[in-house]
């Protein structure tokens, strides 16, 4: 127990880069809780229905996605969008997360005026709001006070200091038309100055079709933003290939491959967002122990640990770094 409790406060006091949460799939269980109570106020839910499905501890990846459009329903104005995302600032570098993407879908509700833009705007307020810790979001010159285009480097004396950087990833769901997607890729291509840096596909795997929105990851390579593609997060081999094929920066979960698939990940060094308690819970990974992480760490290929979703799954990224030490750490391979 004593060194359960030294190796987590060791994970929480690495300084760690979180390259794969959604937003609201981060957002504290208590914040929905209070939304669900002023919609509940208003009567357009019962607290009582909703209560339950919030504090659910485990959830089937057909339940997730049934969570998801509930959020969706309570988080769904420019405020409660300001708020989340400022929370999720928070919640990230309290544990001691440096260098933070997050990935949110932009969002369009015609009845309370809420636009693509002005979503990505409220979320971009959110983060900008955060006071518990200096937060880096659009680089600019110290004189010009023009955006600058580098990546940040993260030095010791800054983590000691208790600093993050932040980036946005828009987000295209599956279940979207084509018009929606490619207006998500023109939008991140326009707000590329304002700390948006690149696109993702997300969504239900069982849902839609990526070869529906693959014009507007064309698009988006057209515009040079990087891409990074959910994949194989369930059995789904023509599309698997084809992501594969595509080649974008990054890929996540990665899960469903098989030999001939693997082969083309490795080959390829595209890098794998890992999403250790994610899998698990949602059932696409029966075990830690089962988990493709080792294969892929011990082949050398580039990956990094995630969430995922933090708030959904009642996790925080210190623990899945320790989760990941405590279950491979003995079948590390080490070179010579
Ligand atoms: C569990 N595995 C997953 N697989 C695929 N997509 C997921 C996901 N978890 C989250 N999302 C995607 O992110 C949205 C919520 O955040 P935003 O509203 O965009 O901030 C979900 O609706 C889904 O499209
Ligand atoms: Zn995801």
């Amino acid at each position: 127990m004593e060194e359960e409790r030294v190796d987590m406060e060791w994970c929480r006091w690495l300084p760690k880069i979180e390259l794969h949460a959604h937003l609201n799939g981060s957002i504290r269980d208590s914040t929905l809780l209070e939304l669900a109570k002023v919609l509940s106020d208003k009567n357009v839910i019962v607290f009582s229905d909703v209560e339950h499905v919030i504090l659910k501890a485990d959830r089937s990846l057909r339940e997730c996605f049934t969570m998801f459009d509930l959020i969706h329903v309570l988080a769904t104005d420019h405020k409660a969008i300001t708020r989340i995302a400022k929370e999720a600032v928070e919640d990230f570098a309290a544990e001691n997360v440096v260098y933070l993407e997050l990935r949110t879908t932009p969002k369009k509700n015609d009845s309370i005026g809420m636009t693509k833009r002005s979503y990505v705007e409220a979320v971009i307020a959110g983060i900008e709001s955060v006071e518990t810790v200096k937060v880096e979001f659009i680089p600019s010159d110290e004189n010009t006070k023009k955006p600058i285009k580098t990546l940040p480097i993260i030095d010791s004396y800054e983590t000691k200091t208790k600093k993050i950087y932040v980036r946005l990833l828009l987000s295209i769901d599956r279940r979207e038309t084509i018009a929606a997607a490619l207006e998500t890729v023109e939008l991140a291509s326009e707000m590329k100055d304002s700390g948006v840096i690149g696109i993702d596909l997300s969504g239900n795997p069982r849902i839609g079709d990526w070869f529906t929105v693959l014009p507007a990851l064309k698009r988006a390579k057209e515009l040079e933003l990087p891409i990074t593609l959910h994949c194989g997060e369930v059995p789904n081999k023509k599309e698997i290939q084809a992501m594969l094929e595509f080649c974008p920066q990054r890929i996540g979960h990665a899960v469903f491959l098989e030999d001939d698939e693997w082969k083309t990940l490795k080959s390829s060094y595209i890098p794998v967002e890992i999403c250790l308690s994610s899998n698990v819970k949602t059932r696409c990974v029966p075990s830690y122990d089962d988990h493709h992480f080792i294969d892929l760490y011990n082949a050398k290929h580039p990956l990094v640990l995630c969430t995922d979703d933090p708030g959904m799954f009642s996790i925080s990224l210190s623990r899945e770094y320790y989760i990941a030490a405590k279950t491979f750490g003995r079948y590390i391979l080490h070179s010579a």
